[in-house]
């Protein structure tokens, strides 16, 4: 065997053996390793390593996301929507209106979770789900190839909310699970929903444009869909990745942290950048306590004809001490039929700024997205080329 293959093949074994052992990364650091297995390595050199060159003092307090404050009047929230929106795809939201004790229970639960004896939560570890859940350390395969590693530092309880035969089976999740996060997900679809009217109302310049229903009447917001994120401590953090740098393919994404700290945005240059293209600094988003943080995904990026930036980020391990939790919520279009068709809404058409992207279905948009293997480049696979 030529020694690639070798490689590949002992990587492949690895891996096998990891997820045979059914317990996560979280596993690992129990079993007392004091070295991160090759799996979770990123090559020396891969211009990936955590560190950016030690920030001089003033310049890593220059930067923060915007906050957008829910208890102004509506007349003052919609242009820092846009704002932000238009500017850096991320931001804070404060006086949400999600209770401080239904986030506080959810983020506990999923760390009971992740921190239950290891025979407690094997039975659970799958890649696929299994009554619409799935508790795993998804790997990032995709990255082998281009010398990254095989694994995040970081496992994850994937569950699969839904109306009907689709609500998911928590029967085997610890009964904080089976409470607080059915309860955590309905208070945010109501905020969602809220989130939907403003980033809507706020398109086209935010005059009104195309009105605050109208994501909704094109798409039907929904979000179901809730990835509740552990990443353990890690004895050489530097080492490895959290979350590789990568998109979100939803329409927006609400994010809950704990106090630990660890998620990076792109800081993407002025206009003309586009599309992610690997520039751009790394800047922290700190927790602010009871926030929760907003960014613009792939599909609305598109939608908004790129009105909306959907920013690259990622996860770095900060700590070999203190285990970090967050939870992802995707609000998605519920219309997901191959014949519900989105694109650039026409009334954001102008002949200074046509079409950027040709129409899409959720199908044909998640299929692209896996055939890229990772999220930044598939949205370029619909766009239009200017003349
Ligand atoms: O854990 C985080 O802060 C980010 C997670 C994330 O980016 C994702 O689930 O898409
Ligand atoms: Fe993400």
């Amino acid at each position: 065997m030529a020694a690639a293959e070798e490689r590949d093949a002992a990587a492949a074994s690895s891996l096998a053996e990891f997820h045979a052992s059914r317990a996560g990364v979280r596993g690992l650091v129990e079993s007392g390793a004091t070295a991160v297995p090759p799996l979770f390595l990123l090559p020396p050199g891969c211009g990936r390593e955590r560190s950016p060159p030690p920030p001089p003092p003033q310049r890593a307090t220059a930067f923060a996301i915007p906050t957008v404050d829910l208890s102004l009047p509506r007349s003052a929230t919609v242009p820092l929507v846009r704002a932000a929106a238009t500017s850096c795809g991320f931001f804070h939201v404060t006086s949400h209106g999600v209770p401080p004790g239904t986030v506080a229970s959810a983020v506990a639960a999923v760390r009971a979770f992740h921190e239950q004896p290891a025979a407690s939560r094997s039975p659970c570890y799958s890649l696929a789900p299994v009554g619409g859940v799935a508790y795993s350390t998804i790997p990032i395969q995709q990255h082998a190839a281009a010398g990254g590693p095989l694994l995040p530092w970081r496992d994850s309880l994937v569950v699969r909310f839904g109306p009907g035969p689709g609500a998911p089976d928590l029967g085997r999740l610890p009964a904080s699970c089976r409470d607080a996060l059915p309860e955590y997900q309905r208070s945010l679809t109501v905020f969602g929903k809220e989130m939907a009217r403003l980033l809507s109302e706020a398109l086209g310049g935010g005059g009104g444009g195309v009105g605050a229903e109208r994501l909704e009447r094109e798409m039907q917001v929904e979000g179901w869909l809730m990835a509740c994120h552990y990443y353990p401590p890690c004895p050489e953090p530097e080492r490895v990745v959290g979350s590789l740098e990568h998109t979100d393919p939803s329409l927006f994404t609400v994010l809950a942290q704990d106090a630990v700290g660890g998620l990076q945005v792109r800081r993407e240059e002025e206009e003309g950048v586009g599309g992610g293209g690997g520039r751009g600094e790394w800047v922290d988003v700190a927790p602010v306590a009871g926030a929760l943080v907003v960014n613009v995904g792939d599909v609305l990026k598109m939608v908004s004809n790129e009105e909306y930036k959907s920013v690259e980020h990622r996860v770095v391990i900060k700590s070999s001490q203190d285990a970090r939790v967050s939870i992802a919520v995707f609000f998605n279009p519920a219309k997901r039929d191959a014949s519900d068709l989105f694109g650039p809404l026409p009334e954001l058409l102008t002949a200074e700024r046509p079409a950027r992207f040709r129409r899409f279905s959720v199908p044909e948009f998640m299929r692209s997205r896996r055939e890229s293997g990772h999220g930044k480049s598939s949205i370029d696979s619909f766009r239009i080329a200017a003349d």
